[in-house]
């Protein structure tokens, strides 16, 4: 295994130092470190970071391999600077048995990019209607500790207070994708004034505030662990805080896309911008920005969602919902929360990696600790060209966009998984 030496670089914004990376592991931290056999690298003016963890994508296999493959998917996020992530259950078949969660666990060790830990379904076929088998799933190789229903709102009150009861006791979490379907039947876009003048049926924060607020009643009635998924308005960032402050065991997460864009780029009729829930209004980003950088949303995800051009590339109404994430992802919290590098790191790598609870994950470099991290270098700006990214998908609402920031260089336990911007595998 090549050892690496990192010259001069800034861990999570600290002065510079040299990192050293053998064996899988951070071996050395200090100024002016030697070693012969390394490679060395130069760290000048980057600043390392935990590598990056995501708890929501989407690799849409088994079944949308013409989207996205955990290969592909692997590899953006790696080119994003991610050293895990968390895939939904949304698949088809569903991953809602030990055969799919392993079969997608299996994939992700195979292509050996970045950690893939698969999400199991809440509900049989996320039909809402029936427990999956959590147990199964938490016991086989996958070890699965999130289950979500994502794409779809384990609505049923009942349901969702057993499976909050059977995840207690492997320490599970249920993450919920909060949308009370009568509310949003027909839905196209964010229900505002935007809509009204666009003459496309609304989809109103209420639908998910409504259900967070249930939730967290449930949650704390059960003393169990609830995960928010993307977070979108400025009230459920009000329902958060209140239950927090009580004391409900609940973390929540924004993604990059609610952090930058509002509701008015719907006025393009562009379905690259039609995404769940929808984006929404200036009044709501800055809610959510202020509850980032408060805690009271703990992490941003990126809910990778690629689609295939046929999917994407029609009439609105017509169009799937999800844009892609993972390669912009860092770029898009540098240009929302500045160079608060402390605070990128713990939203976007500590915080997720705890709430998955992913050993070996979102532990700033330092001596002994496994040598997952990212290299990022803050000045440079790039341009976002779809035909150049790594996911099979071309969705990004960030299309000829120039965004601060580019990962250099990524880690997984000391084997680059991306040099000189590149992919190595
Ligand atoms: N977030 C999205 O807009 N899309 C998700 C599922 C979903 O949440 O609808 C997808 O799987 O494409």
């Amino acid at each position: 295994m090549t050892a690496y030496l990192i010259k001069s670089v800034s861990v999570v914004g600290a002065a510079p130092t040299d990192l050293l990376i053998r064996d899988g592991v951070v071996a050395e931290a200090g100024a002016g470190l030697t070693a012969p056999d390394a490679t060395v690298l130069d760290g000048t003016g980057l600043v390392a970071l935990p590598g990056l963890v995501d708890l929501h994508t989407h690799l849409r296999e088994p079944g949308r391999e013409d989207a996205e493959t955990v290969e592909s998917g692997s590899r953006a996020a790696a080119l994003g600077g991610y050293t895990a992530v968390c895939a939904m259950a949304n698949t088809s078949p569903v991953a809602d048995t030990a055969g799919v969660v392993e079969q997608v666990w299996r994939l992700g060790r195979e292509a050996g990019l970045v950690d893939v830990q698969p999400i199991g379904a809440v509900t049989v076929g996320l039909a809402g209607g029936q427990l999956a088998e959590l147990g199964a799933m938490a016991d086989s190789a996958a070890r699965v500790r999130i289950f979500s229903d994502d794409g779809h709102c384990v609505a049923d009150p009942k349901l969702m207070r057993r499976a909050l009861e059977y995840v207690k006791a492997f320490d599970g979490v249920i993450a919920q994708h909060a949308e009370e379907p009568r509310l949003t039947e027909g839905a196209q876009m964010h229900e505002g004034e935007v809509s009204t003048r666009l003459g496309l049926t609304g989809w109103p924060a209420v639908a998910e505030e409504a259900i967070i607020a249930r939730d967290v009643l449930l949650a704390e009635h059960v003393g169990s662990r609830l995960h928010v998924c993307h977070v979108s308005t400025a009230g459920s960032v009000e329902v958060l805080r209140h239950a927090k402050a009580r004391g409900v065991k609940v973390t929540a997460e924004v993604t990059p896309h609610h952090l930058l864009l509002t509701d008015a780029k719907a006025e393009t009729y562009d379905p690259v911008y039609k995404v769940n829930p929808p984006l929404r209004t200036a009044t709501d980003v800055a809610a959510l920005r202020a509850a980032l950088a408060e805690g009271v949303i703990d992490i941003i995800a990126t809910d990778h969602a690629p689609h295939a051009v046929e999917d994407k590339e029609c009439e609105w109404a017509y169009a799937r919902p999800g844009m892609l994430g993972l390669e912009t992802a860092l770029s898009i919290a540098l240009d929302v929360l500045g160079p608060q590098w402390d605070l990128i790191a713990e939203r976007m790598s500590r915080a997720p990696a705890r709430i998955a609870g992913l050993d070996g994950h979102g532990a700033d470099p330092a001596p002994g600790v496994p040598a997952n991290l990212t290299l990022v270098d803050p000045a440079a700006r790039r341009t976002i060209e779809p035909a150049e990214l790594a996911s099979r998908s071309r969705n990004t609402p960030y299309a000829r966009m120039a965004l601060p920031g580019r990962i250099v260089a990524t880690f997984l336990r000391g084997e680059p998984t991306v040099l000189d911007g590149k992919a190595t595998k």
